[in-house]
């Protein structure tokens, strides 16, 4: 069944400042789509505007789950995760005080997923044995790649359609970059996801990208239709390497 994503036209800001102009993106049923852009270009807002923490100010956002097609517009973040649209937040934004267990079954409060807990944390354990290791631990005391792993699990704990992943990358030492970008693509195979992964870490999103965009300054730059045309672009050259 199709799971995709459509953004048209969309426009968003924070009170009287426009981060967002004018953006179209879709994200079809199965790919996975790099949303690339150096910091504070507008990756986190778009993310946050397909699951409702942002209002968008023009423009429409909707979402196709198993075929059925929902406007997302005015909608709840609960509502939206109900849908079958999963977040793995930017800075993880675990419990610190709850156990890595706690955390996971936390993430199963919808109420698709609630039955299926059980099911779902045998899953989890099987993707991310360290996670099953450290059940008991507290997840502030886990380190950051692991940290980032409960993130990513926590969020299939949903069963979603959609996974939407904003900076894996953050904090991580690159040989936990290269693994949590693997793992990724690995869950996005085994699952059937549709995945959203906003990143400035421009190469190892590439990696596992079907296609991309750049954002610069709020605005799609580039719409790249495969990886090659990613990498052979002046503009993905010049901010990985420039920074700007
Ligand atoms: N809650 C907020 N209130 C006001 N301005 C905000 C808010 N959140 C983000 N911004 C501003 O919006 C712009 C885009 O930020 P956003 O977080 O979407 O970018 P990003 O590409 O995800 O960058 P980063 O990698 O640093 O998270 C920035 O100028 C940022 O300061």
């Amino acid at each position: 069944m199709a799971n995709s994503i459509s953004i048209e036209r969309l426009s968003a800001g924070y009170g009287a400042v426009r981060v967002l102009t004018d953006i179209d993106m879709h994200v079809a049923s199965g790919e996975t789509v790099a949303l690339l852009g150096t910091n504070g270009n507008g990756k986190s807002t778009l993310i946050k505007c397909i699951t409702g923490q942002v209002q968008p100010t023009a423009g429409r956002v909707s979402a196709t789950i198993d075929g059925v097609e929902h406007n997302l517009a005015g909608r709840s973040t609960q509502d939206i995760i109900n849908l079958g649209i999963a977040i793995v937040p930017e800075g993880r934004r675990l419990f610190p005080k709850l156990t890595v267990e706690e955390n996971l079954l936390l993430g199963a409060f919808r109420a698709a997923a609630r039955p299926r807990r059980e099911e779902s944390l045998a899953f989890c354990y099987e993707a991310f044995p360290r996670l099953r290791e450290r059940r008991t631990q507290l997840a502030g005391s886990m380190s950051g790649g692991e940290q980032q792993m409960l993130a990513i699990a926590r969020a299939l704990m949903t069963l979603p359609k959609i996974l939407l992943v904003d900076e894996p990358s953050v904090g991580l030492a690159p040989i936990l970059v290269a693994r949590t970008i693997d793992t990724i693509a690995d869950l996005k195979q085994r699952l059937g996801l549709t995945v959203l992964m906003a990143e400035q870490n421009f190469p190892q999103a590439i990696r596992i990208a079907d296609r991309g965009y750049v954002l610069v300054h709020g605005r799609i730059e580039l719409t790249a239709d495969d990886p090659q045309a990613l990498r052979d672009s002046d503009i993905v050259r010049q901010l990985y390497l420039g920074g700007a």
